[in-house]
């Protein structure tokens, strides 16, 4: 019998690897990325799926009033029901869009001799590699990820921010720029949508909410129906904002697995944790996971907006009435909370129930 033939190599070696240098090797995936089994019919989606809603911030912050409620009405709406919807019309021109995802790729297709000079270790958060080790008995994702702290600009840590390509670090300090006023649009309008006063939920965030930014890298794998880019999860974030490239494969689930689908200049917003709480559970933070296929490897960047890790955050005290009793309590460093049960496995919101 082959020596290696069953061999698991522990989470802890696999994970000092990137999965791209293991596709370039011709690696098969082994177990721990082996997670499901052959799911190939599950993953093909019939056309009846319900279309998510696509909201246009422009018209909430035009001057004419009609189309700003209607917009808003439509953005409570997808909120309630998906806890995400694809914003078009933020501000952000799509020459610039593209600029991102093209510093994205360029970085990953550089040496991974490169790449490894913002190697994180396996236990640490930020910088190239993939997560930190999970717990027992769980897999691991098929793709290579770049976590960078954003903001406050005090919790940058520049050895990790790629100096290749050139521009990256220029780049991403203006995408960082742009996420902070599309967080205070996109805040504004959603504590609007609700009919509150409409800073409420940034003063929850407070002045130093977090920006996390992602880069995540999903290499083609031989037996996509074997693995999953990414487990499914729900975020531990405030909400997520998701720049797509045009290869498909994130999915959120809603009632069955919905594939989000690629619209060059739309960006992707997702309701975190935090949100479903700050709202009393009117919005809801949906479980999404990400496919890759055999035949083109894929690309995105995250932003995950927090509320400062110092700042109590609850429910909405006007979300909260006879129809609606209070369903969670004040937290603290939920984030933290979530990361826990996420390397379990579990989502986290329980722990917030009162
Ligand atoms: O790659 C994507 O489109 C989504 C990634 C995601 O859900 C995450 O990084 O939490
Ligand atoms: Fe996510």
């Amino acid at each position: 019998m082959d020596m290696a033939e069953g061999l698991v190599l522990p989470a802890e070696v696999l994970l000092s690897k990137r999965v791209q240098q293991m596709v370039i090797n011709g690696e098969e995936p082994q177990p721990p990325y082996v997670c499901r089994e052959d799911c190939s019919n599950e993953d093909s989606f019939p056309d009846t799926a319900p279309p998510i809603p696509v909201i246009d911030l422009s018209l909430i912050s035009s001057q004419q009033p009609c189309a700003a409620r209607e917009e808003l009405e439509k953005l409570r709406s997808a909120l309630c029901s998906w806890g995400c919807f694809q914003a078009t019309g933020h501000g952000i021109s799509k020459p610039f869009l593209a600029k991102i995802r093209e510093v994205t790729r360029e970085f990953f297709e550089q040496p991974m001799e490169e790449k490894g000079k913002h190697a994180k270790g396996v236990k640490e958060f930020e910088g190239y590699g993939a997560d930190p080790v999970p717990y027992e008995g769980q897999s691991l994702d098929w793709s290579d990820r770049l976590v960078l702290n954003v903001y406050p600009e005090d919790r940058r840590k520049l050895k990790f921010w790629p100096e290749n390509p050139k521009s990256f670090r220029e780049v991403l300090e203006d995408y960082t720029t742009k996420m902070r006023t599309l967080t205070e649009l996109v805040s504004r309008a959603m504590a609007e949508s609700l009919n509150l006063e409409k800073n409420c939920f940034l003063n929850q965030f407070g002045e130093q909410g977090t920006l996390v930014a992602r880069f995540n890298y999903y290499p083609t794998c031989q037996r996509p129906d074997l693995v999953l880019g990414l487990k499914p999860h729900a975020d531990g974030t405030g909400y997520t904002i998701i720049l797509q490239d045009n290869v498909p494969g994130l999915q959120v689930l809603k009632d069955k697995w919905i594939t989000v689908p690629t619209i060059s200049d739309a960006l992707f917003i997702l309701m975190g944790d935090q949100m479903e709480i700050m709202t009393n559970g009117m919005f809801k933070s949906p479980v999404h996971r990400v496919l890759t296929n055999s035949e083109e490897e894929r690309i995105s960047v995250v932003v995950f907006y927090s509320p400062d890790p110092n700042k109590e955050i609850g429910p909405e005290e006007e979300l909260i009435n006879k129809e609606r009793p209070r369903l969670f309590r004040k937290v603290k460093d939920y984030s933290d909370i979530h990361w826990d049960y996420y390397q379990q496995g579990k989502r986290a919101l329980h722990v917030a129930k009162v």
